[in-house]
């Protein structure tokens, strides 16, 4: 164990944190209403306006927080509690806990989001009632709740980013629903494309020779992606979809419109995979005769900068509470998709960790949402809430840890931004 604050003992530190588990066991049944009322009203991104409301009427409710609803966005939030304890001069350590709250369309919560917003919710409270309760706070700490939305689309923790949300922030925590319980894995660099094809209209059995044939343009895209994965690297990743192929089959399309997500295991090599699928956007247009237009989303979502100091402690805690991580450094290079949690860890030091909820379901599957909706996930969201309010004690209370989360972080951030 890194050394602590002074007049703290390794007992005293194991007391607060099993303080901070009893307080998140008393504010289960509210925690567990916060996540239901949110996974009954599914919201897609930044629409989010019922999960926003329940999230800062939750905290509202809670003594001693400071609520901004309509953050910077219309549908985040920041909840702050402190800075308080320590002594005069003392540094204030800030420690953020994010919530996700944005659902999928068609399929509701089947990413669990409803689930990221209770264990972040109830990390806090774990933090904040230890704390709260000792007569005087050996360090200056402070708990920020940041209600980010739109993860699924658009990237709200971005838009958070560039309006200075996570500013002043120390060290920032996440958990997201999935199969098994692993502290990182490598979420991959995205970025989202919609391509639009302009042909020209005709009667497609009277003179088809007169048309430009949009859907065409479309089809042969769509192929010429499919034969360009074989030559890319095997975590690299191009998929899509047909919005828009016409609307009678005897009338030539004229207007064709694909939405495809590109991705890579490193934020650097976006430029590479997006040369690529151009060729086969254009290629596709000087083909058939039309015209063509490529829209990049507004936000690329970055890779994770992982901070191996902060898992570890995090799965030290963890194992406490009966968690069995995958650590198996191979499974954990197996890519899960992307979040905008990946910018947060280029300007904040911090882990975004997956947790098991009770059910093998997949995400993004209707299977996965009743997993997140059914009381079984209780027991595992609160669990691994314990653990990340366990491990905020820790940076808070060994300033040695928290110096070497500083110095991993600012190494890695160096090597990944030197290339
Ligand atoms: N710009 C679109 C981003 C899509 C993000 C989406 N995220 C998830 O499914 C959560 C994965 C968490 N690692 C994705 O398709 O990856």
């Amino acid at each position: 164990m890194s050394s602590l604050v002074p007049d703290v003992s390794p007992e005293q530190l194991q007391q607060l944190k099993e303080s901070a588990g009893r307080c998140i066991d008393e504010a289960g049944d509210v925690l567990s209403l916060l996540s239901s009322e949110i996974w009954r009203c599914p919201e897609l991104a930044y629409q989010e306006e019922k999960a926003h409301e329940a999230l800062v009427r939750f905290f509202s409710q809670q003594p001693g927080w400071t609520v901004q609803g309509h953050y910077l966005l219309n549908t985040a939030f920041r909840a702050t509690w402190g800075p308080m304890g320590g002594r005069e001069g003392d540094n204030v350590v800030n420690i953020g806990f994010l919530c996700e709250y944005d659902a999928l369309p068609g399929i509701g919560h089947a990413c669990g989001h409803n689930l990221i917003a209770e264990v972040g919710a109830a990390a806090a409270l774990g933090v904040k009632g230890a704390l709260g309760a000792l007569s005087h706070c050996p360090v200056r700490a402070k708990v920020t709740v940041l209600g980010t939305p739109a993860e699924e689309d658009g990237g709200g923790k971005i838009d958070l980013i560039q309006a200075g949300a996570f500013e002043g922030m120390d060290v920032v925590f996440m958990a997201h629903p999935s199969q098994e319980d692993v502290a990182y894995c490598a979420d991959l660099a995205e970025i989202d494309l919609t391509v639009k094809y302009h042909g020209k209209a005709s009667h497609a059995a009277a003179y088809p020779w007169k048309g430009i044939n949009a859907l065409d343009a479309a089809v042969l895209a769509y192929n010429n992606l499919s034969v360009l994965r074989q030559q890319l690297k095997p975590e690299w990743r191009i998929h899509g979809i047909i919005k828009h192929g016409g609307v009678k089959p005897n009338i030539i399309p004229d207007y064709s419109e694909l939405f495809f997500y590109l991705r890579t295991p490193k934020h650097q090599d976006l430029p590479h995979i997006k040369e690529k699928a151009e060729k086969c956007f254009r290629s596709a247009a000087m083909a058939t005769g039309c015209q063509v237009n490529l829209e990049y989303g507004k936000n690329e979502f970055y890779n994770i900068l992982r901070n191996i100091t902060l898992e570890r402690a995090y799965e030290e805690n963890g194992k406490t509470l009966g968690i069995e991580f995958i650590t198996n450094e191979k499974l954990q290079e197996i890519p899960l998709g992307s979040t905008d949690f990946g910018n947060v860890s280029f300007v904040v030091p911090g882990i975004h960790t997956y947790f098991y909820i009770g059910s093998n379901a997949l995400n993004h599957t209707e299977e996965y949402t009743a997993a997140a909706g059914a009381e079984k996930a209780q027991f595992y969201t609160l669990r691994t809430a314990k653990a990340m309010a366990m491990t905020a004690l820790d940076v808070l209370f060994c300033p040695e840890l928290l110096q070497r989360v500083r110095d991993e972080y600012a190494e890695a951030k160096l090597k990944e931004e030197s290339g």
